[in-house]
């Protein structure tokens, strides 16, 4: 699915109203229809205190929407219009009109601090204020109804996107309102998944209020959303008549003394992918414990006991996954190096691979074009120095995937892969995966899928989805706490199952 700017959105009302021979107040109408329905469908006509706070824009129209049905369903209702200005869209005016014909009461307007209501606990506020519309910092006493709002304890309903968040660059206020639920029109906006701003849309869900469908095919997008529809037309199911040396012979080079259990990780998590052979090239000290812990993986020891400090000499692999665990001494950089003067097709750099890379700036001029670079947000900062806030980030990594022409899979509770202009956002996960190890298992996850011929964006997007969904599987029976990351790298098949199978994990 693709993330849309707000112009985006705001072009595909405008043809959809042209293409449908329908008016704006009727597509309003479809929009507050819809939000109704679910708030109707979840009170089942409770008498809770409803409270709407709308603003006086398109926002504020669908607020008074759906303010209308509640009152004609018999909910108790409290209107309050944010009067900012004076300046209403034709579309609230329509509907302002239309509420006070249905209750034959104006809605009350707040125009200064001492207009701001009390709001309980038990109420249920529906935030109308700001939608997509919103183009500047919120001041003033709005400030203060967005503090009240959410000092206030009550469930909040944000109606398209929280007021106060911007759909795509990020707020320098305070004043964004912190909604437990957003029903949010069409497509999902890019601040639902930075981890700057995504704790203020609480969960989400989108409605289909049809937008027209050529517009949504035809619309350019950088940004798109990664979930099991487009993740389960990149698999390649396997052939029938195959062996083993059509799914990859691939080189995990890593582990330190300490920290040999992390190429263990990655290698055992490979092999759950599908791969046909797989080489471990680790420290000396490493041996026994890789050739116990997986049998199915061959071994090349380094001359160093504890480190790495070379490379396997007269040994090719598909593609290489250098980094877990690895450390960063002068001997280890000496060896990644070499690692990259050799590797000529596009190889995965994790961990402490990453970490060299950033202390040695001239080695990423030898990374060979469509590598993965697989950072979580401090091995990021490390590469690519401080960002002012996520959209910066996003740029930043942009520009280092167009200059080196890297992959970079930016990991995190969203995991954003950056391939050139191109972001795709991963809706699979859970908190459960914040543990030690479950990075080093999608390291392993898409070397295995680049080692069987996914061209390099195609294995980072979909490992990644693989990977996440794996942790939903286990979290369904295990719980968050219970996971960890070798259950991942264990369980990868029922990923894979998964994808073709239709009901919802957790
Ligand atoms: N296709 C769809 O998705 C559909 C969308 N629909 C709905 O329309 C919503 C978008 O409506 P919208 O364009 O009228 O913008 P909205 O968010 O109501 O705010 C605009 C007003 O806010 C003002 N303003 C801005 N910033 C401000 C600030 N900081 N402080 C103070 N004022 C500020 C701005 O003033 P101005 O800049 O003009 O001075 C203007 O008056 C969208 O989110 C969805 O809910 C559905 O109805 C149908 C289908
Ligand atoms: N809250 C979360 N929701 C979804 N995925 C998560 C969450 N926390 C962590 N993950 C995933 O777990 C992995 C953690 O990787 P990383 O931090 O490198 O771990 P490690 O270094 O221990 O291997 C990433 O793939 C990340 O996307
Ligand atoms: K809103």
């Amino acid at each position: 699915m693709k993330i849309l700017t707000a112009a985006q959105i705001a072009e595909g009302d405008r043809i959809t109203i042209e293409r449908q021979g329908i008016t704006s107040e009727e597509l309003m109408e479809r929009a507050g229809t819809l939000i109704f329905k679910q708030i109707h469908n979840r009170l089942q006509g409770a008498q809770i205190p409803v409270k709407i706070f709308c603003g006086i824009g398109n926002n504020g129209g669908d607020g008074l929407v759906v303010a209308r049905h509640l009152v004609q369903h018999g909910y108790t209702v409290e209107v309050y219009v944010v009067n900012y200005t004076d300046k209403r869209s034709d579309d609230f005016l329509n509907n302002y009109e239309k509420f006070k014909e249905t209750t034959k009461d104006w809605p009350q307007l707040i125009k200064e601090e001492d207009g701001i209501p009390e709001i309980d606990q038990g109420d249920f506020v529906i935030d109308a204020i700001f939608g997509i519309g919103l183009n500047r910092k919120i001041k003033g006493w709005m400030c203060k109804l967005i503090e009240r709002i959410n000092k206030s304890g009550a469930f909040v309903l944000a109606i398209d996107m929280p007021s106060g968040l911007f759909p795509d660059k990020i707020s320098q206020s305070d004043a964004i309102v912190h909604a437990d639920y957003t029903l949010s029109f069409q497509n999902p906006k890019l601040s639902f998944f930075l981890p700057d701003t995504m704790d203020y849309v609480g969960e989400f869900q989108v409605l289909d209020i049809a937008i027209d469908r050529q517009y949504l095919a035809e619309v350019k997008s950088e940004t798109f959303l990664v979930g099991k529809e487009q993740a389960k037309i990149l698999y390649k199911p396997r052939k029938p008549n195959s062996h083993k040396g059509d799914y990859g012979n691939i080189l995990v080079a890593g582990g330190s003394y300490g920290k040999m259990g992390s190429v263990l990780l990655t290698a055992t998590a490979a092999m759950h992918t599908g791969t046909g052979l797989c080489t471990l090239y680790i420290p000396e000290s490493g041996y026994t414990i890789i050739q116990t812990g997986l049998p199915e993986a061959m071994v090349i020891t380094d001359k160093n006991a504890k480190i790495l400090s070379d490379f396997p000499k007269n040994f090719k692999a598909d593609t290489v996954c250098f980094g877990p665990g690895a450390g960063t001494a002068e001997e280890t950089v000496h060896s990644l190096e070499n690692f990259l003067k050799k590797q000529k097709t596009p190889m995965l750099i994790d961990a402490d691979g990453l970490n060299i890379l950033s202390q040695h700036k001239g080695l990423q001029d030898l990374l060979p074009e469509n590598s993965i670079l697989t950072p979580h947000p401090g091995e990021l900062k490390r590469l690519l120095g401080k960002w002012k806030d996520d959209i910066e980030k996003l740029k930043l990594a942009k520009e280092f995937s167009k200059k080196y022409k890297v992959i970079i899979v930016i990991k995190g509770t969203h995991t954003m892969i950056i391939n050139r202009d191109e972001i795709y956002i991963n809706t699979s996960g859970n908190p459960g995966m914040a543990t030690a190890g479950s990075g080093d298992v999608l390291s392993g996850v898409i070397t295995s899928l680049l080692g069987q011929k996914y061209d390099p964006p195609v294995a980072a997007v979909l490992g990644v989805y693989l990977h996440g969904l794996c942790g939903d599987i286990i979290a369904a029976d295990e719980g968050f706490e219970g996971l960890t990351a070798g259950m991942i790298a264990q369980n990868m098949g029922s990923a894979f199952k998964a994808l073709f199978e239709n009901q919802e994990i957790a």
